[in-house]
C-alpha cells in the first residue's frame, strides 16, 4: 500500500481503504495503533461565513503516514566498512524494515512505505507528497516533513532542485509544478514563505535581513502565522525556483559561516493557497440569511479555500555526545535538539492520546502545531543510512517514525464565504441585467418604430389602394354614367326628334289652319260686304264678322 493513493482520488481511495487496525499497518507487530479517531464523523459547522469540514472516511485517513528511505553508502562507508554487512534490510514487498543489531539480534518495523537506494525522486514524491499536494488543492491543510540524521538524504529528498538533471527534483520542487499545473493563475493565488529555523530564531531565507520572526497565533482557530516573514506570489515554475535557489544559497552562506556543509537548522517552505469555488449547497442557513435562497442562486454561493502545505527539511538529528560538538556547535546542536526532542516528545504524547502536547516548548513545535495532531494531512519521510556505525541513529530514528505513524490528525477543510466574489458576482449579474434590460428596451423602441414604420407604409398603401378603387368605382361610374348619357342622349335625341317632327306637325297643321282661317276670314269679308251691300240695299242691320270689334 502506498502512502496514499497516487490519483486525484485519493482522499476517497484512503476512506475505501481497510483501516491500519484491519491491515496491520503499524510498528512492531503492528503496535502503532490510531488513537485518535476524532474524524470518524462527517460534520459541518458554518459560523460567521466561515465553515470547517471534516473529511468523511475511517478514523485512519488522518493518520500520519510515514514512510522511510534509505540513503546510498557515501564515500566514507563504502571505504570504511567493508568488513561489516549493513544494519539495514529491506523487505518492500512488506514494506517492512528489519534493523539488524548484529548478527543474532534484529527488529522488524513496518511503515507505510519503504525505499530503498535506488528509488527514484519521482516515486518518493509520488508516493510521500503527492496525496499531501492534493489534499492541499482540495483545501485541507498539509505538511511533508524530512526527519533522519546528518548526510541521509533529507535535503536530496526535499529540496532537489534538479538544475542538472531533472529527474532528481526534489519534493518542494514537484510538489510546485503539481500546484502551478492545477491553480488558476488568474483566479487562484499561490504564495511562499521560506524560513529557517536557527538556535530558536525564524530567519527569512527570503529576505537574509529579517531575523528573529515572531510566530502567532489565532486563539480561535489555533492557526500559525509568521507575521513578519516575506510572502511571496509565485508566478510561475522559473519564478519559483529562482527564490528557491536564492533562499538555499542563504542557508548555505550560513552553514559556510559555520564551517559545515551539513544543514544546521530546520528549513520550511510554506505554501499559501487560495482558491475559489462554487459551492454546491442549498441548506446553508447563510443562504437564508442573503436571502439568496431561491433555487437558481442557491446553488451558487462563492466560497474561498485557504490551505497551507508546510514543507519541512529538519536539521540533523545526530547525538550531541556521538558528534563531540563544542563551544558554538555544541549550543548549536543542543537547539537542534532542543527542537526534535519537543518534536519528538510531542508526537509520544499525541500518539499515547495524553492531554497536555507540550507544543510550546520549541518554535519548532510551535510552528508544526497544525501538522502533528492538528487539521493537516501529514506525511513524514524518515531517512537513514545503511551502515552499522550508525546503528543507534538509524534506531533512534526509526523508532521516531513507529511513534509518528501513531498521531492521527483530524482533517478539516477551512473554507469561507467569500462575500467579495459575490458581491462582484451580484454586481456582474445586475451589470448585465442592466444591459440586457436596456438591450429590451432598445430592441423595442426599435421593433415599436419598425411597427409604426410598418403601420404608416400600410396606411399609405391602404389610401392607395383606396384611390385605385375610387378611381377604378369612378371608372366604372363613368362608364356606367356614359352608357346612361347615351341611352338619355339618344331617349332625347328620339324626343327631340318626335318634338320637332310634333312640331312640324303642329306648324303644318297650324299653317294649314292659319291658311284655313284665312279662308275663312276672306270669306267672312266676303260676307260681310256681301251683307253690307244687302243692308245698304234693304236697310236690315249689318251682321258681325269673326275680326270685327264693337263697343257695347
Ligand atoms: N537517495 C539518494 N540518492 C542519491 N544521492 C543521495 C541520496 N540521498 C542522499 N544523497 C546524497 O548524499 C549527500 C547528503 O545528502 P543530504 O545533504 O540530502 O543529507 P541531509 O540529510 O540533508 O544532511 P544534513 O542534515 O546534514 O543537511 C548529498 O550529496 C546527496 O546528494
Amino acid at each position: 500500500m502506498a502512502l496514499h493513493s497516487h490519483t486525484r482520488t485519493s482522499l476517497r481511495n484512503d476512506r475505501n481503504l481497510p483501516s491500519a487496525r484491519s491491515n496491520g499497518v503499524g510498528g512492531v507487530g503492528g503496535n502503532p495503533l490510531p488513537v485518535r479517531s476524532k474524524n470518524s464523523l462527517t460534520r459541518r459547522t458554518v459560523a460567521s461565513g466561515q465553515r470547517m469540514s471534516l473529511e468523511d472516511g475511517d478514523a485512519d485517513s488522518g493518520r500520519v503516514r510515514v514512510a522511510v528511505r534509505v540513503c546510498p553508502k557515501n564515500a566514507e562507508d563504502l571505504s570504511s566498512e567493508s568488513d561489516f554487512v549493513d544494519c539495514i534490510e529491506l523487505q518492500p514487498e512488506l514494506k517492512r524494515l528489519k534493523l539488524r543489531k548484529n548478527n543474532w539480534n534484529s527488529e522488524s518495523y513496518r511503515f507505510d512505505e519503504v525505499f530503498a537506494e535506488k528509488a527514484s525522486q519521482k516515486r518518493v514524491y509520488e508516493v510521500v507528497a503527492k496525496p499531501v499536494v492534493e489534499s492541499v488543492l482540495s483545501g485541507y491543510n498539509g505538511t511533508v516533513m524530512a526527519y533522519g540524521q546528518t548526510g541521509t538524504g533529507k535535503t536530496y529528498t526535499i529540496g532537489q532542485l534538479g538544475k542538472v538533471d531533472p529527474s532528481e527534483r526534489g519534493i518542494m520542487v514537484r510538489a510546485m509544478e503539481d500546484i502551478l499545473a492545477e491553480t488558476s493563475s488568474i483566479r487562484d493565488t499561490v504564495s511562499i514563505s521560506y524560513l529557517q529555523l536557527y538556535l530558536e530564531s525564524i530567519q527569512d531565507l527570503l529576505a537574509p535581513e529579517k531575523s528573529n520572526i515572531p510566530i502567532s497565533e489565532d486563539p480561535n482557530s489555533g492557526e500559525v502565522f509568521v507575521h513578519g516573514a516575506s510572502v511571496v506570489q509565485v508566478r510561475d515554475m522559473e519564478h519559483f525556483l529562482e527564490m528557491l535557489l536564492f533562499g538555499e544559497t542563504n542557508r548555505h552562506a550560513a552553514n559556510t559561516k559555520l564551517n559545515t556543509e551539513s544543514s544546521r537548522s530546520h528549513a520550511i517552505l510554506m505554501v499559501r493557497l487560495q482558491r475559489y469555488k462554487w459551492l454546491e449547497e442549498k441548506s446553508l442557513s447563510l443562504l437564508s440569511m442573503t436571502s439568496f435562497n431561491d433555487s437558481s442562486s442557491s446553488s451558487n454561493v462563492p466560497i474561498v479555500l485557504k490551505s497551507k502545505l508546510l514543507i519541512v527539511d529538519l536539521a540533523g538529528s545526530e547525538r550531541i555526545d556521538k558528534s563531540g560538538s563544542e563551544g558554538h556547535m555544541l549550543e548549536e546542536a543542543k537547539s537542534i535538539n532542543l527542537s526534535l526532542t519537543s518534536l519528538g516528545k510531542c508526537i509520544n504524547a499525541l500518539a499515547e492520546n495524553g492531554l497536555h502536547i507540550p507544543t510550546r516548548d520549541s518554535k519548532l513545535t510551535r510552528l508544526l502545531r497544525d501538522s502533528l495532531g492538528g487539521t493537516a494531512r501529514t506525511s513524514l519521510i524518515i531517512t537513514v543510512g545503511p551502515s552499522s556505525r550508525q546503528y543507534s541513529e538509524t534506531s533512534s530514528t526509526i523508532m521516531f517514525g513507529q511513534r509518528a505513524m501513531k498521531v492521527v490528525n483530524t482533517l478539516k477543510r477551512k473554507e469561507e464565504f467569500d462575500y467579495e466574489s459575490l458581491c462582484r458576482k451580484l454586481e456582474n449579474q445586475v451589470d448585465s441585467l442592466t444591459s440586457e434590460l436596456e438591450r429590451q428596451e432598445k430592441l423595442k423602441n426599435f421593433e415599436n418604430a419598425n411597427l409604426e414604420k410598418q403601420l404608416e407604409e400600410c396606411k399609405t398603401a391602404l389610401a392607395e389602394a383606396e384611390n385605385n378603387l375610387a378611381d377604378r368605382d369612378k371608372e366604372l361610374e363613368n362608364s356606367a354614367f356614359q352608357n346612361v348619357l347615351a341611352d338619355t342622349t339618344q331617349m332625347y335625341e328620339e324626343k327631340v326628334a318626335e318634338l320637332i317632327k310634333q312640331l312640324e306637325l303642329e306648324r303644318s297643321s297650324r299653317s294649314n289652319l292659319e291658311e284655313q282661317l284665312i279662308l275663312e276670314q276672306k270669306k267672312t269679308d266676303d260676307i260681310s260686304i256681301l251683307l253690307e251691300k244687302q243692308q245698304k240695299g234693304n236697310g236690315r242691320p249689318k251682321v258681325k264678322g269673326p275680326g270685327d270689334v264693337t263697343d257695347e
